[in-house]
């Protein structure tokens, strides 16, 4: 079949109704799935086909609640619908998706979306949770009102989707020979779009008058002004120390794998410079990002749960009077939320904030979040430096890391209400947030997700930190007669820069290291390792244990405050160009950081020396 007759549909309708979890079930995509409103910001296309072999373009985007486009994320997805995106052409239908939950505050959406003149039919998702809710919709009566074809789904699970996709048959082949009907528009105001929604909805839907959901009975206290701050606290305190206590026995494993490795490949080839490069670079350095891989999976199996659950609105919606005080939007919780595992999903998520300025201030203090790659650096630190005792019940390790995080956190409080001040200034508005219904994960789409966060870690341990091993191994090694680090290449390279790093305590180790850190934050951990390694005869001395003979105390707390702000991202700097169309503020954002990232370790070198540690 050609690509011409292969049918184009968009999937269009309100955030968090379940377009993306349709698109992956029915393309096998691997769109980002999140019980929160905001979490598709760009358009994605994907393939199926019918049983009759009618082939099926299908385009997942971002959700709209309306026609108007006030953010980023909708305009990316009404742009698509009209065939105004760069390269595409509009599509032959819609597919108008609503949560059956919600169709009492959603109908009049649909209504609107008649008037894009293309065939559209109403895709009611969700009717799972709208019958555990009480809510019964009459489909009949509800698609004469409507005038267009309703089709009731459960986007995941596969019987939930046969109606749908036995719809599909017939109407595809009548839209692809234009035969389809284009629904009539509704050009009326707003105002009398919701009344008609409204009395459509009091004949076609009921609702057994419960008093009070599922949902609004948890609310109760995961709202509750005071203990909901508190359980909050408690789940990231749980999750870090989780992390910690948790990972011993599965790094143990990987690190004993590594040495292994390290053996093996000593013991089979010839002895020289291979084996150097095989063990000392290529091993050490992958391997020393690899066993971080524990606490990478545990970290996000929690985020994950969290996700899926639909806590991370509600945890929106607490910290919304924090975030409001120093300037930020209640909606730039989720992207600031989302940089936690990288500034890049993060950074885009801000399309969801309506005000430029806002959006603006968003991105620029997304980096001081704990990115996933930040974690090898505060593992290895925390683990060559801090005791892994307890105090009380508690990982002293989990606690040093939290305090970690929190004081990002606080940094990036602190520069958002700076630049509310100055750069950015003007009103925010408050958080309107959808809070949705809370929901047991799918537990393949969630060990899928883990999968996928697992996979992109070892990924980049492969695309990025491999080269960059074999790249710091080629420089450290040579010319063969230097015998310490300075006389190598590396050292030459890295004697350029660690003029300007021996102030804050950095050594010509560190100053090597961070430059390959510039490809991933995490790669200043691959080079340690390598750069040590080269020294180092026996393979069975663990890393931490190499860093804690040869750093002081105040050099690693340096280097650990260095790693708050790591300015050195080159990925976050070019989606910061591309979210904000100009060089001024990935510049700006480099310099800012660069300067906190200095004075921090600066200062935390200098303390830590005045009161004696060593
Ligand atoms: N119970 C139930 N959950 C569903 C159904 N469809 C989707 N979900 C869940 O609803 C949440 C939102 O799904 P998504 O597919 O991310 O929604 P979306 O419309 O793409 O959201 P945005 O990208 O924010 O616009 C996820 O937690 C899904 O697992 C369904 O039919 N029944
Ligand atoms: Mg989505």
């Amino acid at each position: 079949m050609s690509a011409q007759s292969m049918l184009r549909l968009a999937l269009l309708g309100a955030p968090n109704c379940g377009k993306s979890s349709l698109f992956n079930a029915l393309t096998g995509g691997k769109a980002k799935v999140a019980n929160y409103p905001g979490v598709t910001v760009e358009y994605r296309k994907g393939e199926f086909a019918l049983p009759s072999g009618q082939e099926i373009e299908l385009l997942d985007l971002p959700g709209v609640y309306g026609d108007c486009g006030h953010s980023m994320d909708e305009r990316v997805a009404l742009d698509a619908v009209r065939g105004d995106l760069d390269g595409e052409r509009a599509p032959d239908a819609i597919l108008f998706m609503m949560d059956a939950s919600h169709i009492n505050t959603h109908l009049h959406n649909v209504l609107q979306a008649k008037n894009h003149g293309l065939p559209i039919i109403l895709v009611l998702n969700m009717m799972d949770m709208a019958a555990r809710d009480g809510i019964t919709i009459d489909l009949t009566a509800l698609e004469r009102e409507i005038g267009i074809p309703v089709i009731s789904c459960v986007a995941v699970r596969g019987s939930g989707r046969s109606l749908l996709l036995d719809f599909l048959e017939d109407w595809g082949g009548d839209v692809t020979h234009g035969s389809a009907a284009k629904p009539d528009p509704e050009q009326i105001d707003l105002k009398d779009l919701q009344a008609r929604a409204r009395s459509i909805t009091s004949n076609a839907v009921s609702r057994v008058q419960k008093a009070e959901t599922f949902s609004q009975r948890i609310d109760n206290w995961v709202l509750h002004p005071f203990f909901g701050i508190i359980l909050l606290f408690i789940i990231l305190f749980v999750m870090f120390q989780a992390v910690y206590t948790w990972s011993g026995p599965a790094m143990d494993l990987i690190e004993t794998g590594i040495s292994l490795l390290q053996r093996g490949a000593a013991a089979i080839l010839p002895e020289g410079l291979i084996t150097s490069l095989v063990v000392d670079g290529v091993i050490a350095g992958v391997g020393a990002v690899l066993v971080f891989l524990p606490q990478i999976i545990i970290l996000f199996a929690f985020i994950l749960l969290l996700e899926a659950s639909g806590y991370m609105a509600r945890a929106a919606f607490l910290v919304d009077t924090l975030m409001a005080k120093v300037g930020l939007n209640g909606r730039a919780f989720i992207p600031l939320l989302s940089s936690f595992a990288c500034a890049i999903p993060g950074i885009m998520s801000a399309r969801t904030i309506e005000q430029e300025r806002d959006r603006l201030t968003t991105i620029l203090i997304a980096p001081l979040m704990t990115c996933a790659a930040r974690w090898p650096v505060y593992f290895l630190i925390i683990g060559a430096f801090v005791p892994a005792e307890k105090v009380g019940p508690f990982s002293q390790q989990g606690l040093v890391a939290f305090g970690l995080i929190l004081v990002g956190v606080f940094f990036a409080l602190l520069m958002a209400a700076i630049f509310k001040r100055t750069l950015t200034k003007g009103a925010s508005s408050g958080l309107l947030i959808e809070l949705p219904s809370y929901k047991a994960p799918v537990f393949k789409d969630y060990l899928i997700g883990l999968w996928d966060r697992g996979m992109i870690f070892v990924n980049r341990a492969g695309r990025i930190i491999l080269p960059a091993s074999v790249l710091i191994w080629g420089l450290m090694s040579f010319p063969t007669h230097a015998t310490t680090t300075a006389q190598t290449w590396a050292g030459k390279v890295g004697g350029l820069i660690e003029p300007i790093l021996r102030p804050i305590g950095f050594n010509l180790e560190i100053a090597i290291s961070l430059i390959p850190a510039m490809a991933a934050r995490e790669v200043a951990v691959s080079s340690l390792a390598t750069i040590y390694s080269i020294g180092e005869v026996d393979t069975d001395v663990k890393l931490t244990e190499l860093i804690a003979a040869n750093w002081t105390l105040p050099t690693a707390l340096a280097f650990l405050a260095w790693f708050v702000f790591a300015p050195q991202c080159l990925s976050t700097f070019a989606i910061i160009r591309k979210e904000t169309n100009s060089w001024k503020w990935p510049l700006f954002a480099f310099g800012y950081l660069f300067v906190l990232a200095y004075f921090a370790a600066g200062i935390t070198y200098h303390t830590a020396l005045a009161m004696g540690l060593s």
